[in-house]
């Protein structure tokens, strides 16, 4: 079993596994007249394959209980996955680089402050997504087309706080 105890997400710490969406560190410009800041092309989204196209979904997620216990971890080779959080819902983000195989000691340990919002590489390893005490609802951009877009690798791990 590998014991991991989740760190504050940053973007710098997050880099290698893609992107940290927040308005509050992220730059914007000013348009509708001044009214709207646009926080512009914040995350790399990927649709690899056959008919691949870009998809908008919510996820609607039952709350996980502590410590979190995983028994895999899952990649999407043919599409980047972005998570953001439509009520300020914490969760927590577990994730390695991508690779056939995964080496224990690669794999990290994440928790949101319910104002970040992370994108998912093509081919990164990560938890499913992992809410924390309440039901959460979550705007999900992501990849559809032909094929399978899903591996998992089997991996036990338990997350704690801090
Ligand atoms: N399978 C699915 O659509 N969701 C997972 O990919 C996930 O990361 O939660
Ligand atoms: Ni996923």
């Amino acid at each position: 079993m590998l014991t991991l105890t989740a760190e504050p997400l940053t973007a710098e710490a997050f880099a290698p596994f893609g992107e940290v969406i927040d308005a509050r560190v992220s730059s914007s410009f000013a348009i509708n007249a001044g009214r709207t800041q646009r926080h512009h092309d914040l995350a790399r989204v990927e649709t690899y394959g056959e008919n691949a196209h870009t998809l908008i979904n919510i996820f609607v997620s039952q709350p996980v209980t502590l410590p979190l216990t995983l028994t895999f971890l899952e990649r999407h080779p043919q599409g980047s996955q972005a998570f953001m959080p439509l009520h300020g819902e914490r969760f927590i983000v577990v994730v390695a680089p991508k690779g056939e195989a995964i080496e224990p000691g690669a794999v990290r340990a994440f928790l949101t402050d319910g104002r970040q919002g992370v994108n998912y590489a093509a081919g990164t390893w990560h938890a499913i997504n992992s809410v924390l005490e309440r039901e959460g609802e979550f705007l999900v951009v992501d990849r559809g087309g032909e094929g399978d877009n899903c591996d998992e690798y089997p991996l036990d791990i338990e997350v704690r706080l801090a």
